[in-house]
C-alpha cells in the first residue's frame, strides 16, 4: 500500500512552497513532468518508517525545474511558476486532497505577498545603494589618501631639502632656494588646486573660499610674482615663502592621510591646528615684502603692464594690480585666520566633549 506524508503549501506570486512532514528523509525523488510534481523518498512520516509518495498536478503551469532542501523534520519543495500571479488553488482537481493543506507558518494572501515583494524590492534597492557608496567612499578615501600622501611627500622634500642646505650652506642658501626646490614647489602648488575641487563637490568638509583663498594667493606669488620675474629668483624672500609654506604641510598633510581612517594621534592634531597660529601671519608677511619687492620690478620691466590707447596714455603698470594684491592679502589673511580659528575651536570642543 502506498503511503502519503503530510503536505502544507504556500504560495507567492513567483513560487510555490511545499512542505513535506518527513523526518530523516532519505532517497528523495522529486521532479515535475507535465506539470504534475512526483515526491517518493524514505522516511519517518505519520505512519513510522516507510516509503512514502504522492503527486500534485497544478493548476496552472510551472517550470519543470524543483529544488528542494532536506531538514531533519521535513522536506521542503520549491517549484517556480511559469508566469507571474497569483493561484486561485493549488491543484487542477477542485476537491483537495486530505493530506495537502495550506502551511500557515508561510501562508500570505495577495496583498500581504505584493507588501512582502515590495519590502524585499526596497530592502534589496537599500543594500544595492549601500555597497555602492561604500563603494564610492572607498574610492573617495583611497583618492584622498593618494593626494595628500604625495603632497606630503613632496613638501617633505622641500622642507628636508631646504633645512639640510640651510645648515651646509648656511646664509649662501637663501639666495638659491628658487633654482633648487622651484620645480617641485610648482608642481606641490598646481596640484594644490585640486582642494579647491575637493571642497567645491563635497569630498571634504570645508569651504571653498578659504581653500580657494589659500591656493590662489599662494599661485599668485609663486607663479606671477617669483616665477616671471627672474630678479626675484636670487632673493632670499623665496626661502622664507618655501619654509613657511612647507613646514605646516608637512603636518597638514599627515594629519588628512590618518583622517582618511578616521585615526588621529593627538600631537599632529594640535599642531595641524595651532602651528598656524604664527605661521600664517609670518607667511602672508613673507609674502608681502616679496609683492613690494617685485613691485619696481614689474614697473622697470613694464610686464604684465596694460597697453592704454594713445590719446589716455601708454599703459598701466601691473604695479597698480599688486597694489590692490597686496590689500587683498590682509583681507584673505583675516577671512583665513578666523576660518582657521573656528576650525581649531571645533576640532579642540568636538575632543573635550568626547573626554567627558
Ligand atoms: C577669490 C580669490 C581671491 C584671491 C585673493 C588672494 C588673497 C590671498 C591672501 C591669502 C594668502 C595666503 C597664502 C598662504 C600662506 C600660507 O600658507 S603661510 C603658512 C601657514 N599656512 C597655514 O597654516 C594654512 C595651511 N592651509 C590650510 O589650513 C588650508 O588650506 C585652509 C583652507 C586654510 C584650511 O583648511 P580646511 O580644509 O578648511 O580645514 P581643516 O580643518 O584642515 O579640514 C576640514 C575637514 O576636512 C578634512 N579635509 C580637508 N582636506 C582634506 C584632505 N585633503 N584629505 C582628507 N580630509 C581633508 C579634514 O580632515 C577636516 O575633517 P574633520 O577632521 O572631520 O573635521
Amino acid at each position: 500500500m502506498t503511503l502519503t506524508p503530510l503536505v502544507y503549501w504556500a504560495q507567492r506570486h513567483e513560487e510555490i512552497y511545499l512542505r513535506v512532514e518527513l523526518t530523516d528523509a532519505q532517497n528523495i525523488a522529486v521532479c515535475v513532468q507535465e506539470n504534475i510534481l512526483r515526491f517518493r523518498a524514505q522516511g519517518h512520516g505519520a505512519k513510522g518508517q516507510n516509503e512514502y509518495e504522492f503527486s500534485l498536478e497544478f493548476f496552472l503551469p510551472v517550470k519543470p525545474e524543483v529544488s528542494y532542501k532536506s531538514t531533519q523534520r521535513q522536506v521542503n519543495i520549491t517549484v517556480h511558476k511559469e508566469q507571474r500571479g497569483w493561484w486561485d488553488r493549488l491543484i487542477v482537481q477542485e476537491r483537495k486532497p486530505a493530506f495537502l493543506a495550506p502551511d500557515f507558518d508561510r501562508w500570505l494572501d495577495e496583498s500581504d505577498a505584493e507588501t512582502e515583494i515590495r519590502e524585499k524590492e526596497e530592502r534589496r534597492r537599500l543594500k544595492a545603494s549601500r555597497h555602492k557608496e561604500e563603494g564610492f567612499v572607498s574610492l573617495k578615501t583611497g583618492y584622498l589618501f593618494v593626494y595628500n600622501l604625495v603632497q606630503f611627500l613632496g613638501f617633505s622634500w622641500i622642507f628636508v631639502n631646504m633645512t639640510v642646505r640651510l645648515f651646509i650652506f648656511g646664509k649662501d642658501s637663501l639666495y638659491d632656494t628658487f633654482h633648487t626646490i622651484s620645480d617641485v614647489m610648482f608642481f606641490c602648488q598646481l596640484l594644490a588646486a585640486v582642494e579647491v575641487l575637493n571642497a567645491a563637490f563635497g569630498f571634504v568638509k570645508t569651504g571653498v573660499f578659504p581653500t580657494l583663498i589659500q591656493v590662489s594667493g599662494r599661485n599668485f606669488i609663486i607663479f606671477v610674482v617669483f616665477g616671471s620675474l627672474e630678479e626675484m629668483h636670487r632673493q632670499p624672500v623665496v626661502f622664507f615663502v618655501f619654509y613657511l609654506w612647507s613646514a605646516i604641510e608637512i603636518v597638514r598633510y599627515p594629519y588628512y592621510m590618518l583622517g582618511c581612517f578616521n585615526t588621529e594621534w593627538k600631537t599632529l592634531t594640535w599642531l595641524r591646528y595651532t602651528m598656524w597660529i604664527p605661521l600664517y601671519p609670518l607667511g602672508v608677511l613673507a609674502e608681502a615684502v616679496a609683492v613690494i619687492q617685485s613691485i619696481h620690478i614689474f614697473d622697470e620691466t613694464k610686464l604684465f603692464s596694460i597697453p592704454l590707447p594713445k590719446n589716455i596714455g601708454t599703459s598701466i603698470s601691473f604695479s597698480y594690480i599688486l597694489h590692490i594684491y597686496l590689500v587683498l592679502m590682509f583681507l584673505g589673511l583675516f577671512i583665513n585666520v578666523r576660518h582657521l580659528y573656528k576650525q581649531r575651536k571645533r576640532r579642540f570642543r568636538t575632543k573635550k566633549r568626547k573626554a567627558n
